[in-house]
């Protein structure tokens, strides 16, 4: 029998709702991965509100939960590590320490980096200090890069003036380290508007993917978290990151479909279950060159 993947998913959790750990941990466990969720911060709700309660974890936490789980002899047995909404700058090299220590144990294992930036234009809201380490520190580091429209624009320095340039610029985060650039959410001059496209782009090649833009009277959060932990997972059980990229954009898809369907303004997670785990949709993800 194939043994389940493990995966440390090091993000926020928030009581209310479903953003970073409380939007990617039940579905990645629902497609048959074993979590270990480490947040870094704990609030009452997702930033968007514009006001929350909570408090961000000591970042020297995470190297003791880290060795915590050294110690009772499991880590060697992490096979990724998932990084998305920071709390601060020190949180984030606490966690690089933590994936060294982990890669040490176990070569193999993969990190994926959701860089989660704040940005006026969505009232996501992130330390500037994050922001920072993630440009400078975390990139290099990671296997899988996960950037938005825009942090793709705060990686290159620019916004993109075409399909082709956004190609352009994921190709250049490669030479920074990564494996593979997944841009959950392309925004282009000349962009379909009935459209949601991503991009995929490896060393071996390039894949672009386009699923139907879906009406919200205010846009749903938590779904580059819902993309990022679901690609991983997906990765972790065996597909490649084509098949990976595709059934992430079929699962999320149907996610939404369930949110639009119940009008709601939280991720409809539970009640949308059976249909991340086999969504019923299907897109397909294009070779695209420059
Ligand atoms: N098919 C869709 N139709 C409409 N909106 C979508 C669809 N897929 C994703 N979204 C929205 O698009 C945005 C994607 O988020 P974006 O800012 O690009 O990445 P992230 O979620 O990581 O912040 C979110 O506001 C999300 O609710
Ligand atoms: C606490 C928290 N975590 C994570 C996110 C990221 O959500 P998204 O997946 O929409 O980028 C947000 C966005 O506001 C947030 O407030
Ligand atoms: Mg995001």
């Amino acid at each position: 029998m194939k043994r389940t993947p493990h995966l440390l998913a090091i993000q926020s959790h928030v009581v209310f709702g479903h953003a970073g750990n409380s939007a990617a941990v039940f579905p990645m466990q629902r497609v048959g991965v074993n979590v270990w969720p480490l947040n870094t911060v704990q609030f009452s709700n997702h930033t968007q509100y514009g006001q929350w309660a909570g408090e961000v974890l000591a970042p020297q936490q995470i190297p003791a939960l880290v060795e915590g789980i050294a110690a009772i002899g499991e880590l060697g047995n992490c096979d990724a590590v998932l990084s998305g909404y920071l709390g601060s700058a020190d949180q984030g090299r606490a966690i690089l320490t933590g994936v060294a220590r982990i890669k040490a144990m176990n070569p193999k294992a993969l990190y994926l980096c959701d860089p989660v930036m704040g940005h006026p234009e969505k009232g996501c809201i992130v330390p500037q200090e994050v922001s920072d380490f993630l440009l400078d520190e975390a990139a290099a580091m990671a296997d899988f890069l996960c950037p938005n429209q825009l942090e793709l624009d705060s990686f290159a320095g620019r916004k993109p003036q075409s399909l082709f340039d956004c190609l352009a610029m994921a190709k250049a985060l490669l030479a920074r380290g990564p494996k593979a650039v997944l841009v959950k959410h392309l925004d282009y001059p000349g962009k379909l508007p009935d459209g949601f496209e991503m991009l995929l782009v490896t060393a071996d090649g390039s894949w672009h993917l386009r699923r139907p833009l879906l009406a919200f009277p205010r846009q749903p959060v938590g779904v580059g978290d819902l993309t990022s932990g679901l690609f991983l997972a997906r990765v972790l059980l065996g597909d490649s990151l084509v098949a990976a990229f595709e059934f992430t954009a079929a699962a999320v898809h149907e996610v939404l479909l369930e949110t639009q369907a119940c009008a709601s303004y939280e991720l409809e997670l539970v009640r949308a279950q059976d249909r991340i785990a086999h969504p019923r949709v299907r897109f397909e993800a294009t070779p695209i060159g420059l």
